[in-house]
């Protein structure tokens, strides 16, 4: 037997151009899809492309809903000497596969008619999202016709919770969008996962009764009777409240810096990630999704780990 018969079959033949490399006639910018489940590292993705040093000028547009505005591009950094963010575009009330198609393509427009400065635009949908309607966004919109293109769907995958997301969700919608997201990728990337007080309102994501919640403290709290109170909701369930995702930024006394608090499911973590910056308010401002979520009582319960 010859050594060619002995070589494995190739599933892509090499010496072929693929069809989507760049032609020299294409003015039209590249958008690249993040997306992937609560809490699977999609933030964590972008802020890596955008502080590595590529010299490319970068449009982030996040889709987030409406409790987590400012949440989650507070946790972002822009990179320093790295991708350039030109444009920061948050797409509110909702989740691109329900309601706010519109204002996507609007959000497109506006920064396709600025492309000469622009590289590419990374879009990175909330964890809920069905990649799905995207695509025919960026495909069909006639407007938006050949000033963007779809580049390739990302989807980061946690391989520590994906088994429990798949199994645990299975009858409910929240299942068919983690399917989704896989089944829509161009590229699936595993992570493996790291081990005056007011509140706003609720909203419910879906019709899986999963829910999301943003509650607010402007004093600043002692971080370790954060992790106690985290540990108790988490952890212990105390308050019988089923949470899967939990991020946001503290204002931690005796510091300057801007904490972040990441959790997925029982796993959390609490980081200085950055001074405050002159124009920011330091605050406490925490986003859950989950089940079963009581406002009354993650407002009063945080308002207890305020120092005065
Ligand atoms: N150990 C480890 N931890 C990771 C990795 N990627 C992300 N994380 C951590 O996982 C947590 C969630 O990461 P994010 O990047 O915020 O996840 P996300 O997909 O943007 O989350 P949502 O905003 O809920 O959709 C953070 O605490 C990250 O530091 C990884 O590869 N390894």
């Amino acid at each position: 037997m010859g050594d060619e018969e002995d070589d494995p079959p190739l599933a892509v033949q090499i010496d072929q151009p693929t069809s989507t490399a760049p032609q020299d006639d294409d003015v039209s910018v590249g958008v690249t899809v993040i997306t992937g489940y609560l809490g699977a590292g999609k933030s964590t993705l972008v802020n890596h492309i955008l502080n590595s040093h590529h010299g490319k000028r970068i449009a982030v547009i996040l889709n987030e809903f409406g409790e987590e505005i400012g949440v989650e591009r507070a946790m972002i950094n822009e990179g320093d000497g790295g991708a350039l963010v030109e444009e920061w575009v948050e797409l509110a009330n909702g989740c691109i596969c329900c309601n706010v198609k519109h204002s996507l393509v609007q959000a497109l427009e506006q920064l396709v008619q600025r492309k000469e400065r622009l590289d590419h635009i990374l879009l990175e949908t909330t964890g809920l999202a069905n990649p799905a309607p995207l695509a025919s966004v960026l495909w069909l919109d006639d407007q938006l016709e050949s000033a963007v293109k779809l580049d390739s769907i990302i989807t980061v995958v946690d391989a520590k919770n994906l088994r429990f997301q798949l199994d645990e969700h299975r009858s409910s919608s929240s299942f068919a969008e983690a399917y989704h997201q896989i089944a829509f990728a161009h590229i699936t990337r595993l992570e493996a996962l790291l081990e005056e007080s007011h509140s706003l309102s609720t909203q419910k994501l879906h019709d899986s009764g999963v829910r999301t919640l943003c509650i607010c403290e402007t004093r600043q709290v002692d971080v370790d009777k954060v992790r106690s109170w985290l540990e108790e909701i988490l952890w212990d369930k105390k308050y019988g409240m089923d949470v899967y995702r939990c991020k946001g930024v503290l204002n931690v006394n005796n510091s300057n810096q801007l904490h972040t608090l990441q959790a997925v499911r029982e796993i959390y973590e609490i980081v200085p990630a950055r001074d405050w910056k002159k124009e920011e308010k330091p605050m406490n401002r925490i986003v859950f999704i989950g089940h079963n979520l009581n406002e009354n009582i993650l407002t009063s319960s945080l308002r207890a780990c305020a120092t005065c």
